[in-house]
C-alpha cells in the first residue's frame, strides 16, 4: 500500500519517528500525480517546485527534532476557487487564466500554520457551477473507479486526487452538493460544514449566502481533523460564527447508543436508484444493529428545492460574478476598443455556457417587475424547507438518506441537458437552503461506481455527524482499496 494510502494520523507518527521524511511523501505524490494525471486530469495547476522547497525546509526541521503541526509533510491539493498567494487561481476559468492572488484566503493562512505540503490547484466545473466537472475550461477529470464517468462536481478534481491516491486530502466548495455529491460518486469521505463554521473569505464568491468551504479526505478521523484547523471566527467574513471549535478529531467515540435517526420518505422516492436506495437502507440497518433508533419522516418541502435554489444561487452568483469585467483580473479581451466593449467583450469570450446562463437568469430575477414573483419567493420558499428541518431536529439527532440519486453518470451524459445535471442535487441542495452540515460516506457499490449515504444534523453538530460517520466506517471501509490507473 502506498504512504498516501494511510491515514493522516499514522503518517504522523512516522514522521515523528522518523521512518519517513516529508520529502519522501512529496515525491510519492509527485510521481503519483505523473503516473495518473493524464488518466483522471485533477489538477489545473501542479506546485512542484514550491511543494519541493516546503519538502526541504520540513525535512531540516525534521532532522532537528521540530516535528510541529497537526498536518506536518502531509500532502495537499486545493480546489481552484480558492485564493492561494502568487499561485495561479482560475476558478477553472479563462476569464481568471493567469490570475495570480495576492494573499491567502483564510483557509489556507491557517492550514499553512499546521505546516502541510502544497502540491497543487483542482480541476472544478468553472466557477463551481455545475455537477460533473464539465463546465472546466482547462480539461476534463475523469471518475478514478471508471474512466468513463463523471467524477462529479462541481469539486471534481478535489475528489479524484482523493480517490486515485495523489494527495493525502483536498479542500472543495460546497454551494448546493459540490463537495459531497463528486465524494459519493468518488468513494471518498466528503463535509459541508455548518454554514459559517469556516471562513468564506478567498473563497472566489458563488452564491454567497450558500457557499462554505470543506475538507475532502479519506477517513472519517482525517476529514475531522482538517476540519478543527479551517474552522473558526474570521474578522475578514462577517457570516463567520463566533461558536466555539471541538478538536472534532479527539472527541470522536463512534457512540451511536440511543441516537435518533430519521428518514426523510422524499429521499427514498421516485427518481432515486433502487441499487442505491438498498445500499443507504443496508447501511441504516447496520447504524441499527449499533443501538441507534431510526424512524420514517417526512420533509414536504423537497420538492421545491432545486427550483428555488437556481433562483437564489443565481440571482448571488449574477451580483458576484460582475466584478470579472477585463478590468480588474485575469483575462481581457485583445479585441476591445473602448470601455463598454472591454466589458461586453471580455465578459462573452471569458465566460462559458453555463456561466453565462446562470448570470442571466439571476440577472432576469433581481430585475424589476420580476423580484417579487421569483427572488422574493424563492427566499421565501428556503424559510419553509428550513423550517422542515427544524421540525424533524426537534425529535431526532441525523438525517440520512442518499447523497444524490444515482451514482456517477457517464462522460458526455448529461452535459448538454442542464435541467438534468440540475436535478442531480435533489438531496443535497435542501441541506445548504437551511445552512445545515452534512457530510457524505461511501456505502457501496452499483458495478464498479460508488454510492454515497449522506448524513445531515443541526447546526453545528458535526461531531455528531462524524460519530455516526466512523461508527459506520468500521464497518464499511473503503479507504484501503487501491485503485489501479
Ligand atoms: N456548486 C454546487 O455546489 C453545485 C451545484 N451543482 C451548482 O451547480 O450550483
Amino acid at each position: 500500500m502506498s504512504l498516501l494510502h494511510e491515514s493522516i494520523e499514522s503518517l504522523e507518527l512516522k514522521l515523528k519517528n522518523k521512518e519517513i521524511k516529508p520529502s519522501d511523501l512529496v515525491k510519492e505524490s509527485l510521481d503519483r500525480i505523473k503516473a495518473t494525471d493524464d488518466k483522471v486530469g485533477s489538477f489545473i495547476t501542479v506546485t512542484e517546485e514550491v511543494a519541493l522547497k516546503q519538502a526541504e525546509a520540513l525535512d531540516c526541521a525534521q532532522e532537528e527534532g521540530r516535528v510541529e503541526g497537526k498536518l506536518f509533510g502531509i500532502p495537499m491539493g486545493i480546489k481552484d476557487n480558492i485564493v492561494t498567494k502568487d499561485i495561479q487561481t482560475t476558478c477553472a476559468s479563462k476569464i481568471l487564466e493567469g490570475f495570480n492572488p495576492i494573499y491567502d484566503a483564510t483557509v489556507m493562512n491557517k492550514l499553512n500554520k499546521e505546516n502541510p505540503i502544497l502540491l497543487g490547484k483542482l480541476n472544478m466545473d468553472e466557477f463551481a457551477m455545475g455537477g460533473s466537472t464539465e463546465t472546466s475550461y482547462y480539461k476534463l477529470t475523469r471518475n478514478p473507479h471508471d474512466l468513463d464517468a463523471v467524477p462529479g462536481g462541481s469539486s471534481g478534481g478535489s475528489a479524484t486526487a482523493v480517490a486515485a491516491g495523489q494527495v493525502s486530502f483536498t479542500l472543495g466548495s460546497d454551494t448546493g452538493g459540490s463537495v459531497r455529491q463528486p465524494a459519493s460518486y468518488c468513494g471518498v469521505v466528503g463535509l459541508k460544514p455548518t454554514y459559517g463554521r469556516v471562513s468564506r473569505f478567498g473563497l472566489v464568491a458563488f452564491a454567497s449566502s450558500l457557499d462554505q468551504i470543506g475538507p475532502m479526505t479519506r477517513t472519517v478521523k482525517d476529514n475531522a481533523r482538517v476540519l478543527e484547523i479551517i474552522s473558526g471566527l474570521d474578522a475578514n467574513d462577517m457570516t463567520s460564527a463566533p461558536v466555539e471549535v471541538p478538536e472534532f478529531s479527539k472527541i470522536i467515540t463512534g457512540d451511536i447508543k440511543g441516537k435518533k435517526i430519521a428518514l426523510p420518505k422524499e429521499y427514498f422516492g421516485a427518481g432515486i436508484d433502487e441499487e442505491v436506495k438498498q445500499a443507504v437502507l443496508e447501511g441504516v440497518k447496520y447504524l441499527e444493529s449499533q443501538g441507534a433508533i431510526v424512524e420514517e419522516v417526512s420533509l414536504p418541502n423537497t420538492d421545491y428545492a432545486i427550483s428555488t435554489y437556481y433562483i437564489i444561487a443565481s440571482a448571488e452568483a449574477s451580483s458576484n460574478l460582475s466584478r470579472f469585467d477585463g478590468i480588474r483580473y485575469g483575462y481581457r479581451s485583445p479585441n476591445a476598443t473602448n470601455l463598454e466593449e472591454i466589458y461586453k467583450k471580455t465578459r462573452g469570450e471569458g465566460f462559458g455556457a453555463e456561466v453565462k446562463r446562470r448570470i442571466m437568469l439571476g440577472t432576469y430575477v433581481l430585475s424589476s417587475g420580476y423580484y417579487d414573483a421569483y427572488y422574493k419567493k424563492a427566499q421565501q420558499v428556503r424559510t419553509l424547507i428550513k423550517q422542515d428541518f427544524d421540525r424533524v431536529f426537534e425529535e431526532y439527532d441525523v438525517i440520512i438518506g442518499p447523497t444524490a440519486p444515482t451514482v456517477a453518470f457517464n462522460i458526455g451524459e448529461e452535459v448538454g441537458d442542464p435541467i438534468k445535471i440540475y436535478a442531480n442535487d435533489i438531496l443535497t441542495i435542501p441541506v445548504n437552503m437551511a445552512g445545515l452540515p452534512g457530510i457524505s460516506i461511501p456505502c457501496g457499490f452499483k458495478g464498479n461506481r460508488p454510492i454515497g449515504m449522506q448524513i445531515i444534523a443541526k447546526p453545528f453538530a458535526e461531531s455528531t455527524l462524524y460519530d455516526v460517520a466512523y461508527n459506520f466506517e468500521q464497518h464499511y471501509n473503503l479507504h484501503d482499496k487501491k485503485i489501479e490507473l
